[in-house]
């Protein structure tokens, strides 16, 4: 594909000034990941959102009343406003390029970068529509502006002809977008027009001010082939809409607008519209300058925190107590909400704008909406009612169900005792189980968060096992440590001991990847050996194994095993930029909770190793402690490696 964009531009003139335009065009088009989250399905309807947004953007600033989306029967799709149009006119860092190409050809070339062309843009980084031109096989567009249209053509990012000037426009103005995704980047997949519909519609409900224009020339289930959009009653309609036929707590929903400049003095607004329903999930869409937000952000934490602190509050005033129980969850799983707000200098996670990131959002959403709330529920004291003996009958639900659960954990194990410094987890059968034993509690802490608590648990041994392990069996049995390993395993020792007590599945000695930790696991399979033989016949017992280094370069990171792994790594390189930083682990105890995860306790991740025993060891009598712990201790077990495989990741 740069091949193509390379002979599409030679049969220009390829001066220094092509260089930049080339660039990055050829850079979209290389990682479109980068800049419409992908070339899946998603990705192809977010080239039409971009080119939407833009005239959304010009309507909301008050100088478009109109947007036209159509859909035509070869693909193509077009969007078209009666804003200010776009400028034509030379461009001052180039002039002999229009703004138009600029605008097409270039990224982060954009008007939105101060408030001052567009107060509250969805548009911040001048980068959308060069990105749809970049990705389109063919894109046209025209401007009718200053009593004249002017059109220019593209192909893959690259003009296919210079500015022309087609005719007068004697009071028209505004832009029209025709584009047909490049399927060198979308393979066979097609625009569909019930999708485009249901966005064109939702823009409407997010701006009164403007009437959206709907048009397809392909048929798409029961889409209508034309219609025309203008909501004056914003988002409270939407809700309606969305909820129609369900069961409500409230008899008209909780909704309302904030001006930001009047409560804060700054410029923007937010619009919301929020009831409940036992009839289906709870669910929110958020908005910011009428981009859509899926995963949320400050505006959405603002809204809920708004209303949990407005509903328990309310409870408290008529004497519910059991409104403190209340939390977060309760409100959103049963809500149906729409929260829309209007900022200026947007911050958004990623190009696709997925997530909202401006602190200042959460606090003037939740200042704006507590108000609102608190009177409404004090004035419609019917909802307010309903709504809170919901919320609260859900919060004792959950807690009851939470409740339940460690009940039945508990008689599940009412005839075990357990040692006190067991971590035990949830699950109620020993299927899928695990118990790690940990040498030392320092590590004991980040194993702690690392595990998965419905199924890894936990017993940290400290040193002086060692002192004991070696010991005759009679002095085992008074062991703390050895009794509390044995409690914990749900076993007996010797000839009392029964595998089918066993209370996990896999028993995981996880000691540093050092001398000392090879010898305390050594010790403790010669335990096992000796005390619980059947456990690891039934292949119960396993080494995990904890990375000796951690390898950076760059992005790239790599954890290790040992040093020959190390040095064949440095030598190669990990194919990241830079320096390779070296970091030894000393012991469990100095990885964070996450490291220990990835390469130790995540079974996704790790390297698993399992003991088993060596026919000719086992046939041999004798002293086995001293057998077994003799010069090489490790070669007389075998160890299968269960899943040889490290974490390699690359953080972006
Ligand atoms: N329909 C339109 N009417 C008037 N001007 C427009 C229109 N569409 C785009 N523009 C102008 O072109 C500029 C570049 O648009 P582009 O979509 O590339 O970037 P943006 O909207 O500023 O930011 P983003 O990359 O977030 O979309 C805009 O900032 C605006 O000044
Ligand atoms: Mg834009
Ligand atoms: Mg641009």
């Amino acid at each position: 594909m740069a091949n193509d964009l390379l002979s599409a531009a030679s049969a220009k003139v390829y001066d220094a000034s092509s260089i930049q335009v080339l660039e990055d065009m050829e850079h979209v088009r290389l990682r479109p990941g980068m800049y419409i989250g992908g070339t899946d399905d998603r990705a192809l309807h977010h080239m039409v959102a971009e080119i939407v947004d833009n005239a959304m953007d010009e309507a909301v600033a008050g100088h478009a009343t109109w947007i036209e989306v159509e859909m035509h029967e070869n693909g193509h799709v077009s969007v078209r406003d009666n804003g200010r149009g776009m400028p034509v006119d030379p461009h001052p860092s180039n002039l002999k390029k229009s703004t138009l190409e600029i605008i097409f050809c270039t990224l982060n070339a954009g008007g939105k970068f101060s408030g001052d062309n567009y107060e509250t843009s969805g548009g911040l980084n001048g980068v959308g529509s060069s990105v749809v031109n970049a990705l389109s096989d063919h894109l046209r567009v025209e401007v009718a502006r200053n009593k004249e249209v002017h059109a220019m053509e593209f192909s893959r990012g690259v003009p296919t002809g210079g500015l022309q000037k087609i005719g007068a426009a004697s009071n028209r103005r505004g832009t029209t977008v025709t584009f047909h995704p490049d399927p060198q980047i979308f393979g066979s997949l097609k625009l569909r027009p019930a999708r485009l519909f249901a966005m064109a519609r939702s823009k409407a409900y997010l701006f009164s001010g403007v009437t959206i224009r709907w048009k397809t020339a392909i048929a798409d289930g029961d889409t209508p082939l034309s219609a025309e959009f203008h909501f004056a009653g914003g988002l409270a309609d939407y809700l309606s809409d969305s909820l129609s036929g369900a069961t409500t707590y409230a008899e008209a929903p909780f909704s309302g607008t904030v001006d930001f400049r009047e409560k804060f003095g700054e410029p923007g607004k937010v619009e919301w519209a929020v009831n409940w329903t036992p009839s289906r999930d709870g669910f929110i869409q958020s908005y910011c300058n009428t981009v859509p937000t899926p995963e949320g952000g400050t505006h959405e934490a603002g809204f809920w925190a708004a209303l949990l602190k407005g509903i328990r509050a309310y409870g408290e005033r008529v004497g519910n107590r059991k409104a403190a129980q209340i939390n977060r969850d309760d409100l959103a799983t049963g809500a149906g909400a729409l929260v829309s707000i209007f900022i200026q200098g947007p911050q958004f996670v990623g190009q696709t704008k997925d997530r909202l990131s401006n602190e200042n959002a959460a606090k003037m959403v939740e200042g704006a909406v507590r108000d609102h709330f608190d009177h409404w529920l004090a004035s419609d004291t019917k909802s307010a009612g309903s709504i809170l003996d919901f919320l609260v009958l859900r919060a004792e639900e959950r807690l009851r169900r939470k409740m339940e659960k460690e009940t039945q954990r508990k008689t599940a194990t009412k005839k075990l005792r357990l040692p006190g410094k067991l971590t035990d987890c949830s699950s109620k059968t020993r299927e899928g189980t695990e118990i790690f034993l940990v040498e030392g509690d320092s590590a004991g802490g980040s194993a702690k968060a690392a595990r998965n608590r419905e199924n890894q648990a936990l017993l940290p041994l400290r040193g002086k096992i060692l002192n004991v392990l070696g010991a005759a069996s009679s002095k085992l049995t008074q062991n703390q440590e050895i009794n509390d390993l044995c409690e914990a395993l749900g076993v007996r020792m010797g000839t009392r001991f029964n595998v089918d007590d066993l209370r996990y599945e896999k028993v995981i000695i996880m000691t540093d990847a050092d001398v000392d930790g090879a010898h305390i696991a050594s010790l403790l399979m010669t335990f096992f050996f000796s005390q619980m033989r059947p456990l690891i016949d039934h292949g119960h017992l396993f080494l995990a194994c904890p990375p000796l280094y951690r390898l950076t370069q760059g992005a790239k990171r790599l954890y290790v095993a040992n040093d020959a792994e190390k040095e064949r790594v440095l030598a190669e390189g990990l194919g990241g930029k830079g320096k390779i930083d070296v970091q030894r682990f000393k012991g469990l105890g100095e990885m964070d909770a996450k490291d220990l995860k990835e390469t130790t306790m995540d079974p996704k991740s790790r390297t698993l190793i399992r003991v088993t025993i060596d026919e000719d060891v086992a046939g041999e009598t004798g002293d086995l402690v001293e057998r077994l712990m003799g010069k090489k201790p490790e070669e007389r077990f075998r160890y299968i490696q269960e899943n040889a495989r490290f974490v390699e990741e690359l953080d972006v």
